[in-house]
């Protein structure tokens, strides 16, 4: 699996940490970092996480991880690029449930909301979920993607 990363200054310590978990992990192939990459990178989250959503969207990336301080304004950017599904997300269940009921392909987190180890746990977790496009909710997503090319 290739996953974009991407932070603002607020995430880019959070970020570090769930690369180095990325990249030693063995479903993962390919980490893209959009950056920042240094701590006086003061970029607004907004073009870093939609650079990240669109390698995404251009199938250049399978998912991507995004880190703001809270995880919203990354998600809120993510989701502006066409075809993506993005979530803010910090639980196990919730992480699940936006692979399997939504097809979630962008998670974001908070580093001001979430602790690393809970963090990497959760990432863990999320990289194990694969959405079934023969279950019952690829149809409710069907209607997410049919409204927006509509
Ligand atoms: O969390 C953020 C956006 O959701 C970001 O890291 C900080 O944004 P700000 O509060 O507007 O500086």
């Amino acid at each position: 699996m290739r996953i974009a990363v991407a932070a603002d200054d607020a995430g880019l310590e959070l970020k570090n940490v769930l690369s180095r978990m990325l990249s030693d992990d063995p479903r993962v192939t390919e980490v893209q970092d959009h950056g920042v990459h240094a701590p006086d990178d003061d970029r607004p989250y907004p073009p870093l996480g939609i650079a990240a959503a669109e390698a995404v969207a251009r199938g250049e990336a399978d998912r991507a991880l995004l880190i703001c301080g809270t995880g919203i304004g990354m998600c809120i950017s993510a989701n502006k690029v066409p075809g993506i599904r993005a979530t803010v997300a910090h639980d196990a269940y919730s992480v699940e449930r936006s692979v399997k009921s939504n097809d979630c392909q962008v998670l974001t987190m908070g580093a001001r909301v979430v602790g690393p180890e809970l963090a990497k746990r959760v990432v863990g977790e999320w990289l194990g979920h694969t959405f079934d496009p023969a279950s019952p909710s690829a149809a409710k997503v069907a209607r997410i993607s049919a409204y927006e090319q509509s």
